[in-house]
């Protein structure tokens, strides 16, 4: 028997997002509060979340993610532009995202003076399950996520990554068909982050529940996803598998030089790479053919280049050289 996640999507997509935009206001200067400009943070976004996809948003900070997020879940109205999740017009409807979706957003303030295992039995209370049900399902979830020995802290009293884990926790009791994570793994070890993929995909697989993710991490959105929408700006600037999105960017590799001191400008070689460098405080990232990266290596490999250089790694493409070719900063992607 096929598996939820493999069956084909029958009916409308989870999420459908049709021509949206949203501009913050400026603000006037008051009581010592500098003046803000006006802000388009959505640009005309369309995009379409497959049943059953693990589905990202991928962009560095203030590309627009959070703001598109506030709004599939309700929390905040669009300018234009229309939003449906499974056939629900939630820009009509807002009411009922509650229904229909779980949102792990950045903050845990609600949920802050709960303890851990109440944190979960009463989000699952809130979702419409009676005592004993949610009694089972914080039990399993605070089981699979490894929560156990934490299930009587007050959250405010776990450190920040357990504190995120056990947020995660509580998004994932209630059997939503649409997750809606904010960034679900910031601050965790790679043990909690593991648990956090495996409970997500097990929701895909058992359920068939769809998420949308949103990241800034590159090799998390390459792992994890099915498809990525890349950000930058309030637009999206690239959808695909990210396979798809890094065939965009060919053979090319990745050239990245970490220098000790200031590298010797006078060397040609030198100054030519670093035109072409997108420059991160000492780290030079470049994108070039494997036979121009043998030749860079070989003028950074020797006389007073190596002197300065500090270490330099050569990889195959990642999404984030997809990212740097959309014209897109790279500032604030994380890689780890
Ligand atoms: N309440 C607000 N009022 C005015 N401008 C805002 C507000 N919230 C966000 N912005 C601006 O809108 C743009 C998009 O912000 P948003 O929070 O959606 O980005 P993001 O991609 O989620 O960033 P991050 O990765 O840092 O969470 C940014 O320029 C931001 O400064």
């Amino acid at each position: 028997m096929l598996s939820a996640a493999e069956q084909p999507a029958a009916g409308p997509p989870a999420l459908a997002v049709r021509g949206l935009s949203k501009t913050y206001p400026a603000r006037r200067a008051r009581r010592g509060r500098p003046a803000t400009p006006e802000v388009r943070a959505s640009d005309g976004i369309t995009l379409e979340v497959r049943r059953g996809e693990i589905f990202g948003l991928l962009g560095p900070n203030g590309a627009g993610k959070t703001t598109l997020v506030r709004q599939l879940t309700g929390l905040l109205r669009p300018d234009t532009g229309s939003i449906t999740v499974l056939g629900h017009d939630l820009v009509r409807h807002p009411r009922r995202a509650a229904r229909l979706l779980s949102h792990l957003g950045q903050e845990a303030t609600a949920l802050e003076d709960l303890t851990v295992a109440l944190a979960a039995e009463t989000t699952a209370r809130l979702r419409g399950l009676g005592r004993a049900d949610a009694r089972r399902e914080r039990d399993a979830v605070l089981e699979e996520l490894g929560l156990g020995p934490l299930a009587g802290r007050p959250l405010k009293r776990l450190s920040g990554g357990q504190r995120r884990l056990a947020c995660v926790a509580a998004a994932l009791t209630g059997s939503r068909p649409l997750l809606v994570l904010d960034e679900p793994t910031t601050g965790m070890d790679p043990v909690a982050r593991r648990a956090v993929w495996a409970a997500v995909d097990r929701r895909r697989a058992e359920e068939g529940a769809t998420v949308l993710l949103v990241t800034h991490n590159v090799i998390e959105a390459e792992t994890v996803m099915d498809r990525v929408a890349v950000m930058d700006g309030g637009r999206v600037i690239a959808c695909d598998t990210p396979g798809g999105l890094k065939a965009m960017v060919g053979d090319d590799v990745r050239l990245d030089l970490v220098w000790r001191d200031a590298p010797p400008p006078q060397i040609p070689e030198i100054a030519a790479l670093r035109e072409a460098a997108t420059v991160t405080g000492r780290r030079w990232s470049l994108r070039m053919s494997p036979e121009r990266a043998r030749a860079a290596i070989t003028t950074v490999t020797t006389g007073p280049a190596f002197a300065a250089l500090d270490d330099f790694t050569l990889a195959t493409p990642t999404l984030e050289d997809v990212y740097l070719s959309l014209g897109g900063s790279g500032e604030g992607l994380v890689r780890a």
